[in-house]
């Protein structure tokens, strides 16, 4: 019998790989398959086999392998990228262009062999480069590669409000726009805690130090960490973006998107508004932004510019 069940591809088998292998499996999206290079195939065999003997107990029913095969991704609806290296304290995310730009070609190549239709996020650092870079490898549609950032800088804002105003962080929405990096631009103004500005909740200098901590909410972790970066939060957010679109939700979720003329930008991947669903990026929603935020958001655009001007 054929199964009518997603396939999702998560490529990397490290921290972010498996975390965001088991949500996705826990939250029945698919079954998955975990891939990394050859030297790691045991260890990823045996992460796969762990969580498959975790579904009888919390009672998900979803197939999971690891290999360092691409032939067994033949097919899939969906594959994440999170192979590569990640920072370690004292460096940025753009230290890491070179040697993962040379892993995001590879694996691409050998997405795109077994399964030339499908649909790619992307979450290794640099990652709006690396969406870039993921884009022009692979030759599928731009709508089908998308980049994660916003959900996981989103949910870093949020969490921090909702701990200011001790209030639920289901009631808080907010917005990050830009590159992820530490001159991202969360947009207070359309930023809500039940439908309430937080303007008319939290002083002026209380939500800059909240949005600062949001712009530098990687490097908190990796200095906290010491020697690896975020994987909860980043493997929820792409649990996110995979369920909004294998379910063909059109959620409006910030991704990483490719800009033809939009907010002003031609030819880079940037964070910005869009709406998820079966195709990919199904819209990009556009904001009227005040001249700081023109100003804030330029400068962003401009250091992932540089960045992929090196790949160029
Ligand atoms: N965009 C974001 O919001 C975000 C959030 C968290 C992490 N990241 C990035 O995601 C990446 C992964 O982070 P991590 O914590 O999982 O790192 P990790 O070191 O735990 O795992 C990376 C895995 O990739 C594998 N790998 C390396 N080269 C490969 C190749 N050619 N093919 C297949 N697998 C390969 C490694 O063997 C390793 O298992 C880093 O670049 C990190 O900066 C981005
Ligand atoms: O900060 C990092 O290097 C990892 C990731 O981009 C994050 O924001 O947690």
């Amino acid at each position: 019998m054929v199964s009518v069940r997603k396939k999702i591809s998560v490529i990397g088998s490290g921290f972010t790989g498996t975390t965001t292998a088991l949500m996705v499996a826990q939250k029945e999206l698919g079954d998955v398959v975990l891939v990394d290079i050859l030297d790691m195939e045991d260890p990823t065999k045996g992460k796969a086999l762990d969580m498959a003997e975790a579904a009888p107990v919390q009672g998900f029913d979803a197939k999971i392998t690891g290999t360092s095969d691409y032939a067994d991704t033949k097919d899939s609806d969906l594959v994440i990228i999170t192979a590569g290296i990640a920072r370690k304290p004292g460096m940025t995310r753009e230290d890491l262009v070179n040697t993962n730009a040379k892993i995001m070609n590879a694996v691409t190549k050998e997405i795109v062999k077994y399964s030339e239709n499908t649909t790619i996020i992307v979450l290794t650092n640099p990652v709006d480069a690396m969406t870039y870079s993921v884009y022009k490898a692979s030759g599928l549609p731009k709508e089908r590669v998308i980049g994660q950032s916003g959900v996981l800088d989103t949910a870093r804002f949020r969490a921090f409000v909702a701990e200011e105003l001790n209030i639920s962080v289901k009631d808080i929405t907010g917005f990050v726009l830009g590159g992820h990096g530490d001159d991202m631009v969360p947009l207070i103004r359309y930023s809500y805690a039940g439908g309430i500005p937080l303007e008319k909740l939290i002083s002026k200098d209380r939500l800059e130090e909240i949005v600062e901590r949001t712009r530098t909410g990687g490097g908190e972790i990796v200095n906290l960490l010491g020697n690896g970066s975020a994987y909860y939060a980043p493997a929820a957010s792409l649990t996110v973006m995979v369920e909004a679109i294998l379910k063909d939700q059109r959620r409006i979720l910030p991704s990483i998107a490719y800009l033809e003329g939009e907010y002003g930008y031609d030819g880079i991947y940037l964070g910005v508004p869009t709406v998820l669903g079966g195709s990919g990026i199904e819209e990009i929603i556009e904001l009227d932004l005040t001249d700081e935020e023109i100003q804030q958001l330029d400068k962003s655009a401009e250091s992932v510019k540089k960045v992929i001007d090196i790949l160029k």
